[in-house]
């Protein structure tokens, strides 16, 4: 069975949790608790092939044994870079990511990785205070040859699911036979995801 490793990235409170958790369980959790970076592991079957998901959540704050930028971007198969549409700082460390992942992946042929970086606006019910228009991300996106989204994890279940759906089918599309240098290091079950989600006070949006 083919296993496929997905890292979600991009700077502080942009939503990562939140849509991974909205993929994962179907709901949109206002507050996440988590102090640790995580891997998600989900069996999924995608055009009738059966696949085993790691989506890798890292941790914003300082923690012990925390997994730099450069070993996520090894360890991936697959990237969704998010920023928040309603912040221009999160659009700046968005685009430094995406030229990381380039970079990091020169290497490889055009083949592997045109189809695995998803950059994705999120917060988009936010947009009555966007500061990055969808015509900047489409730039970007095509700038560092990605695919691009604007969505909210709070109001967009579906249009969520088929994004991570889209980036494993591209992923595991990719043939990708690349060393596997030091994984990301925390390992999360379902189980302690749901403790987190109902562990924290739940904030409506
Ligand atoms: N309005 C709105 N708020 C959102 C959305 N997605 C996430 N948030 C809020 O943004 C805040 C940060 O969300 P998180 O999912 O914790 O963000 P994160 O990127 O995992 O943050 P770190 O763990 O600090 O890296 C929370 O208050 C969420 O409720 C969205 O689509 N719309």
């Amino acid at each position: 069975m083919n296993d496929i490793k997905v890292a979600v990235l991009g700077s502080d409170g942009v939503g990562k949790s939140a849509l991974i958790v909205r993929f994962l369980t179907r709901r949109f959790i206002g507050e996440y608790a988590s102090s640790s970076e995580c891997i998600y592991r989900k069996r999924m079957s995608i055009d009738g092939r059966q696949l085993n998901l790691e989506l890798y959540d890292p941790c914003s704050q300082p923690c012990e044994g925390k997994s730099t930028l450069n070993e996520q971007i090894h360890w991936a198969d697959g990237f969704v870079v998010i920023y928040d549409i309603s912040d221009r700082s999160s659009f700046l460390t968005a685009k430094a990511i995406v030229h990381l992942i380039r970079e990091l992946h020169l290497g490889g042929t055009k083949r592997d990785t045109d189809s695995v970086i998803f950059l994705v606006g999120n917060k988009q019910d936010l947009c009555h205070m966007r500061e990055v228009d969808r015509e900047e991300g489409q730039r970007l996106a095509s700038e560092g040859r990605c695919q691009f989204y604007e969505l909210s994890a709070a109001e967009h279940y579906q249009e969520v699911v088929l994004m991570f759906s889209k980036i494993v089918r591209n992923a595991s599309l990719g043939g990708k036979a690349k060393e596997r240098r030091r994984r990301p290091s925390g390992s999360k079950s379902m189980a302690k995801l749901i403790n987190n989600v109902f562990g924290k006070r739940r904030k409506s949006v």
